[in-house]
């Protein structure tokens, strides 16, 4: 190397050390920025709650249904009052929490207030541009163009698929608890359930048969389960690197990138198909389908040309949907039943309304095939009366108060605000922020709506809130009904605000003819030996105690036959 090489060498070495120094520093800056500084301006610093060392979370004890009733009815009403905040990943991340629901409102109803990008980008990798992905006007536009699809009126002309198979699990049941000449036996019913509930949203939403309840090998119904299965169980080391390494997984895809992408790729061919068969069944008979698919194509056909989903974002939007209602109706369903295992003498009471109930003739399974087929009065008029049953209906609600299947949710503010509060906040420097008056907040903060502390406030809903008491729904006290609570179905379980569960309509009524149908049958009661636990994922799935590592997710069951 001669003389002006070696110079141009090492002045390529000095350069390339300059810039690794100066990212370096720039990390170090940003560190020292994350702990420190930007820590002592943030406002919620000043705000009473649990204090923490420099990595201390304190997501296991929010996230642990094990001890959040108790843990949230010390820290609100012993020693923090109803707003405050609490550490995220370690003692720099200040999150807000309230249970004073003006607060909440606010949070849920202002534009400011979005989900998470890391929510988003996380859901969209599954459910590509699905109404979990969009914010703003766009998701505005959205909510306007699925409305049609959830009214009171589009649910109840679903409700004969939510019949026949509530009826096939009915009878699939039937058939294991008579084997071998017996008339009990003992499974998992979380499983079956969800299962029909599938079946259910394949019918409801695509007009499309999945047949899970019959055997589970069809191709689209195994493409969303693997997917969902993969989601559910994925690690927060995984979780992390999707969100801020998605490239790895572009360049080295691991198994279950692969089979996420398969499944995807399985989902897309099968639901492309679909929508062009229904666009031209509509277009060129004006056909009168009543799945949330048909009616999404009539409402996007019906809107500006320049607002209208493409096929692959429709096709997005009843993944999210499938992914958003199906397992939480499941597990709805599933808790019921466990509780009503646990409280035998609710079981009886609520099975005597079913049984004294009038019933018009049940529809016959040949009509009910399709939701396409349906023109049975009969089956609407049977969930209607299912639907206005007083009992079953606050043995449902009571049940989504207890064991709400999502148990929170968060937001994210995109800007610097103020936040209304309508009970006093006592800071922990011994200023007082009064009824309207408002706490700071700044851009970036996340704000935690704790759905299951909000459902179980002794504040809002009496001493014995945290007590499976369907009575409470003959006479709730004020604070627990509008305006004074803005819930949907009178729950936090739907949320309320710009992205408030469409579904629920939808779910309360498929929820009470799934129960109502087998509580008919079948009694049930717990099993022998074994307890039950919670686990919060996104939502909150049974397990049994010891055993969630060796046999997943299950809520076994000891079920006979109804017999008088
Ligand atoms: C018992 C059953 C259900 C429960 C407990 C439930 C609960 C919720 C909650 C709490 C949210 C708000 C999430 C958030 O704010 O981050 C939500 C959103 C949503 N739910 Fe449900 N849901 C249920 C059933 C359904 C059903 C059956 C469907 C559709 C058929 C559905 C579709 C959706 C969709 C699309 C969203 C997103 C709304 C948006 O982002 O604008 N849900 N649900």
């Amino acid at each position: 190397m001669d003389c002006s090489g070696f110079q141009l060498f090492w002045w390529s070495i000095k350069l390339v050390g300059l810039l690794v120094a100066l990212l370096v520093a720039r990390g170090v800056l940003w560190l020292v920025n994350l702990l420190w500084v930007a820590p002592r301006f943030d406002p919620l610093r000043n705000l009473p709650g649990p204090d923490a060392s420099a990595f201390h979370s304190h997501f296991c004890s929010v996230n642990d249904p094990d001890i959040t009733p108790e843990l949230y009815h010390e820290w609100t009403s012993k020693l923090f009052g109803k707003t405050f905040r609490y550490h995220g990943y370690g003692r720099h991340d200040y999150r807000l929490m309230s249970f004073d629901l003006r607060v909440v409102s606010h949070v849920l109803t202002s534009p400011v207030y979005q989900k998470p990008w890391q929510t988003r980008a996380y859901l969209g990798r599954l459910l590509g541009r699905g109404v979990f992905n969009m914010e703003g006007a766009e998701h505005k536009a959205l909510r306007k163009l699925i409305g049609p699809a959830f009214t009171a009126q589009a649910v109840k002309g679903m409700s004969s698929i939510f019949l026949q198979k509530a009826e096939e699990l009915r009878d699939r049941w039937d058939a294991l608890v008579s084997a071998n000449g017996s008339s009990t036996a003992t499974f998992d019913v979380a499983h079956w359930i969800s299962r029909t509930t599938f079946d259910i949203f394949g019918l409801s939403g695509f007009d499309y048969h999945f047949n899970a309840l019959h055997d589970e090998s069809e191709e689209v119904y195994s493409a969303y389960r693997r997917m969902f299965n993969i989601s559910d169980k994925a690690t927060h080391l995984r979780v992390l690197k999707q969100l801020y390494l998605p490239i790895v997984e572009r360049i080295w895809p691991d198994r279950d990138d692969k089979i996420t992408q398969q499944c995807l790729k399985t989902i897309r061919d099968c639901g492309t198909g679909l929508i062009q068969a229904k666009r031209e069944t509509y277009m060129n008979e004006k056909s009168d389908d009543k799945d949330i698919l048909s009616l999404l194509i009539k409402s996007n056909l019906s809107t500006e040309p320049s607002n209208r989903l493409s096929d692959t974002e429709l096709l997005d939007q009843l993944s999210s949907f499938l992914f958003a209602g199906s397992d939480t109706t499941a597990l709805a369903i599933t808790w019921c039943l466990h509780i009503l295992s646990h409280h035998p003498e609710i079981q009886s009471r609520l099975r005597a309304e079913l049984l004294s109930s009038p019933t018009p003739d049940t529809v016959t399974s040949s009509k009910r095939n399709s939701i396409c087929s349906v023109s049975s009065t009969s089956s609407v008029m049977q969930a209607d009366t299912i639907d206005a049953l007083p009992y079953l209906d606050a043995v449902v609600r009571e049940t989504l108060r207890v064991s709400p299947p999502v148990h929170g949710t968060v937001r994210v503010a995109t800007v610097d605000d103020l936040i209304p509060v309508s009970s006093p906040v006592v800071l922990r420097n011994g200023k007082i922020i009064h009824e309207n008056e408002y706490i700071r907040i700044k851009k970036g903060s996340f704000v935690h709506i704790p759905v299951e502390g909000l459902n179980m406030s002794e504040e809002i809903w009496g001493p014995d809130a945290r007590q499976f008491n369907p009575d409470r729904w003959t006479s709730l006290p004020a604070g627990a009904t509008p305006p004074s609570f803005p819930g949907l179905a009178n729950l936090m379980s739907f949320s309320f605000g710009r992205a408030s569960c469409p579904g629920y309509r939808f779910a309360l009524l498929e929820a009470k003819v799934v129960i109502a149908t087998l509580v008919t049958q079948f009694v049930f009661s717990p099993v022998e030996g074994i307890e039950i636990g919670k686990y919060n994922s996104v939502v909150t799935r049974p397990f049994v105690r010891d055993r969630l590592d060796s046999e997943g997710f299950q809520l076994p069951l000891r079920i006979s036959k109804h017999t008088d």
